[in-house]
């Protein structure tokens, strides 16, 4: 879903500003998931992730060298191009890049910065929205789970509740709390969140609509 775009050989240097990212795909949709949900979002999908969650839904995105490098600007005049002016950066683990050219020139161009992160890197840029979805597999940064407006845990197993509420001691008091199921794992884990949820309010579900919209 990659439209035409210029492709630059500049390559960022480790953990200085980057004015070129790997770009995976970029698409404008609904967002499925979590807070926003329902609501238009261009979506933003970067390359490169090392944090390994086996049920990962998009694998295809890990390998960095798999994607163009593609110019800070030129992103954001595709991200320009819709009605909508919410811009979500995903992945692959965004984090791993220097965010900080990016979500500048979208905020300069009137868009909202949404991230969606599993918070194993340090925090960069400037951000409307964060969602941290934090893994067993690398552990997220207290920074940024106490800059986070939403904490999106993923249940696959009966184990993942405890896991969730050792998170959940982490953030602000402000931040939401989401438990969605994983995918492949929805119809045993469901009924369980569904429990947990009427149990401990202070959570809320969170499903992956898109999946069932059939859309990007
Ligand atoms: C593909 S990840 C990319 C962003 C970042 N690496 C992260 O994990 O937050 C986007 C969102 O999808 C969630 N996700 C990935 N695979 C999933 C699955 N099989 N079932 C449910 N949620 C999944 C992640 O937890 C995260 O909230
Ligand atoms: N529609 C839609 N909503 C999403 N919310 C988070 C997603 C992601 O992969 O980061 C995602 C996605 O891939 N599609
Ligand atoms: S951190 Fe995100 S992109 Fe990386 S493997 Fe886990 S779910 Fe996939
Ligand atoms: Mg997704």
């Amino acid at each position: 879903m990659l439209h035409e775009l210029p492709v630059t050989s500049a390559a960022p240097t480790s953990g200085a500003p980057a004015l070129a990212l790997p770009l995976m795909e970029q698409f404008y949709t609904i967002q499925g998931e979590g807070y926003n949900t329902g609501r238009a979002a261009y979506f933003v999908r970067l390359g490169g992730c090392d944090v390994g969650c086996v049920w990962c839904d998009v694998k295809e995105s890990w390998d960095v060298d798999a994607h163009p490098r593609v110019a800070v600007a030129d992103i954001v005049t595709m991200a320009t191009a819709h009605a909508g002016r919410n811009v979500v950066i995903t992945g692959g683990e965004p984090l791993m890049h220097n965010l900080r050219p990016l979500t500048t020139a979208l905020q300069t161009a009137g868009c909202q910065t949404w991230i969606e992160t599993s918070g194993a890197y340090p925090l960069s840029g400037q951000w409307d929205w964060i969602c941290v979805s934090p893994k067993k597999f690398k552990a997220p940064l207290p920074e940024v789970l106490a800059a986070a407006h939403e904490l999106k845990i993923i249940i696959f197993n009966k184990s993942d509740f405890a896991w969730a509420e050792q998170h959940a001691a982490q953030v602000s008091p402000t931040c939401r709390l989401y438990l969605q199921p994983e995918w492949s794992k929805a119809p045993q884990m469901m009924p369980l969140i569904v429990d947990y949820v009427k149990e401990n309010p202070k959570w809320q579900v969170s499903l992956q609509t898109h999946k069932f919209l059939d859309i990007p």
